[in-house]
């Protein structure tokens, strides 16, 4: 059996930056997807674990790993073999800087889906102001996205760690039409084959929704 083991719910962009990471070294995992509606990530397989009864909950053998972005940093380092870290300095550099910053991105993204995922009724001035500091983050990832990824010009441990939660802008109705750097790079990560494997499974599934189509 794999020693690797993801915990892992459809729809949560934290363990999807996992799923793509371990898909992009070409690991073999353990796939264990998990139903927030029937609380198992609340249920003894999970809590014994991780405490905190959350997803992503990456296991090698006894090595229990309960953050995404760490899990990729663990993953980069357990296993070289292909390596998703830059070994030039510089590239390197501003990998490690994206893949940390991508907290900025989620945190975002996350204040939008608290609204509107789990209020029947949001509050209009609460989505205004959650849009308005999506758009301001948004104009960071515009620059850092104009050779095509987001640290440089190829495929990096950072892209797997903001990927996600640019593809969620685009299931949230997102056009992105004042970001055409970030819309462009939203194309590129889709057309990945990792990316296409991975895709949340309800999304495939059900219609895109409209919380941001006015962005
Ligand atoms: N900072 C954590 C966030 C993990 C997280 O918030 N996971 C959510 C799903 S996206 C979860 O498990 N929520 C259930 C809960 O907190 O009870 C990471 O990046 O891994």
């Amino acid at each position: 059996m794999a020693p690797l083991k993801l915990y892992w719910v459809s729809g949560s962009t934290p363990a999807w930056r996992v799923q793509v990471c371990m898909e992009e070294k070409g690991l073999q995992y353990e796939s264990k997807q998990v139903e927030f509606s029937k609380k198992e990530h609340k249920g003894p397989e999970v809590m014994s674990v991780n405490p905190r009864g959350q997803v992503p909950t990456l296991l090698d053998g006894d090595i229990v790993i309960c953050e995404s972005v760490a899990a990729l940093f663990y993953l980069e380092d357990a296993y070289p073999e292909h390596k998703l870290l830059p070994t030039d300095k510089k590239e390197r550099a501003a990998a490690y800087q994206r893949t940390v910053e991508s907290a900025n991105l989620q945190d975002k993204v996350s204040g939008i889906v608290r609204l509107k995922m789990f209020n029947q009724n949001p509050d209009p001035e609460a989505v205004a102001k959650a849009k308005e500091a999506l758009k301001n983050e948004l104009k960071y990832w515009e620059d850092y996205t104009k050779s095509g990824y987001v640290a440089g010009s190829s495929f990096t441990l950072a892209d797997t760690a903001v990927g996600p939660f640019v593809l969620a802008l685009k299931r949230f109705g997102a056009s992105l039409k004042e970001f055409p750097n970030v819309a462009k790079y939203a194309d590129t990560l889709q057309s990945r084959p990792t990316f296409q494997k991975t895709t949340p499974p309800h999304w495939k599934e059900t219609p895109n929704q409209d919380w941001l189509s006015d962005m």
